[in-house]
């Protein structure tokens, strides 16, 4: 029915399209000119340079190390600054607003609590920082003339032991801004199972939770995520190709995890920039997401760390488009995928596909139609 996959949308269209964000590190998403700011503002001095754009491009380049155990010591410096009441409102809000601007219409943004106490402020005061600034940043957003709601994550630190404490945290906050759980940091040495009471208790709670898995270790970080944890999404999830053989004839055979994450719908939150700087990938034509997508897994599109992969969302998707030709119909559907995978009340997912999304598309594919005539 449609025929208007010849061409690759404009980095305008791309732009404008609505769009979903599943895995976004609130840590690793501050303007360059923020930090320095507020760096200023607390006496941090430890900045490699306070000119916001040498910033910018030297956490782009530390972070493009090859291991993700690397790429995680740049978050020292956005962390530093990320300590006060006044310093989490306003790089919270300034997510939502850079989000926004950008097409984002719902974003789930994680961030780990734990990380924030170093100037004395308790859990509860980070959680309740974050979410005004979130709020905060929304009006901010549609003054502006652009709509987004935005629901955090609390994530604990896989190396650390507070798993439980946060988990609790977050079901806490749960109808108030928290909209799920997760684990991230090194993934090598810290299987997901070391976490498992925590996972047990959201589960009791009826509550959600995803687990970064399979972006640094492979296959068993996966299985673990699902069949001892029992993640309702994997972060990242590229590993599950190490699963899947693609023989000389062309076809394709899933072994038993990657024919039960794809049975399952399991949602992967697939970060192609941050895969190549970690070495996940080689580059965006290799990347699993263009199987993936072939074989109709759940792939969902995110962004990771925008400061640290100096992306957006609608880069990823750029990216995307040149590596695969994937058209705006492509995008409607990793778009879907990720609304059907947010931690939201099935009403509001399925009213955001219906009234936000699908209009939005539509909207841009009968002007680009008129536009070529
Ligand atoms: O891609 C990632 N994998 C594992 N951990 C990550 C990734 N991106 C960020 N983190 C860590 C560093 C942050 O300080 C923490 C909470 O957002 O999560
Ligand atoms: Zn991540």
């Amino acid at each position: 029915m449609h025929s208007h996959h010849a061409a690759s949308p404009s980095a305008e269209h791309i732009r404008r399209a609505p769009k979903v964000l599943l895995h976004d590190h609130l840590d690793g998403g501050l303007r360059p000119a923020t930090i320095v700011e507020l760096a200023a503002a607390v006496g941090y001095g430890n900045l490699p340079t306070t000119d916001p754009e040498a910033l910018g491009d030297w956490f782009r380049e530390a972070a493009d190390s090859g291991s993700l155990e690397r790429y995680l010591e740049t978050f020292a410096h956005t962390c530093a600054v990320m300590q006060t009441r006044e310093a989490l409102v306003r790089v919270a809000a300034e997510c939502a607003e850079d989000l926004a601007a950008d097409g984002v219409v719902y974003a789930e943004i994680r961030y780990a609590p734990e990380q924030h106490l170093e100037a004395g402020l308790t859990l509860d005061e980070v959680v309740v920082a974050v979410n005004e600034g979130f709020r905060l940043g929304e009006r901010n957003a549609a003054e502006a003339g652009h709509r987004i709601k935005v629901g955090a994550l609390l994530t604990a630190m896989r190396h650390a032991a507070r798993s439980l404490e946060i988990a609790e945290l977050a079901n806490r906050y749960r109808d108030q801004g928290v909209a799920g759980f997760d684990i991230a940091g090194a993934e090598a040495g810290h299987p997901p199972t070391r976490h498992l009471d925590a996972f047990e208790y959201l589960q009791r709670e009826n509550f959600h939770f995803t687990i970064h898995a399979g972006e640094a270790f492979g296959l068993p970080s996966i299985w673990e995520a699902v069949q001892w944890c029992g993640a309702d999404r994997l972060g990242h999830g590229v590993r599950i190709i190490d699963d899947i053989t693609v023989k000389d004839d062309g076809t394709v055979e899933l072994g038993r995890l990657a024919a039960y994450v794809r049975d399952k719908r399991i949602p992967l939150e697939m970060c192609p920039t941050s895969n190549l700087q970690t070495g996940a990938a080689d580059s965006y034509g290799d990347h699993p997401i263009g199987l993936l997508r072939k074989l109709y897994f759940r792939v969902t599109v995110n962004t990771d760390n925008r400061l640290m992969s100096g992306t957006s969302m609608s880069r990823e998707f750029e990216h995307l488009a040149e590596a695969f030709g994937y058209g705006l119909d492509d995008m409607q559907w990793f778009t879907v995928n990720a609304m059907k995978s947010a931690f939201l009340p099935f009403d509001e997912r399925l009213a955001m596909i219906n009234e936000v999304i699908k209009p939005g598309y539509a909207a841009l594919r009968s002007e680009w139609l008129f536009a070529q005539s």
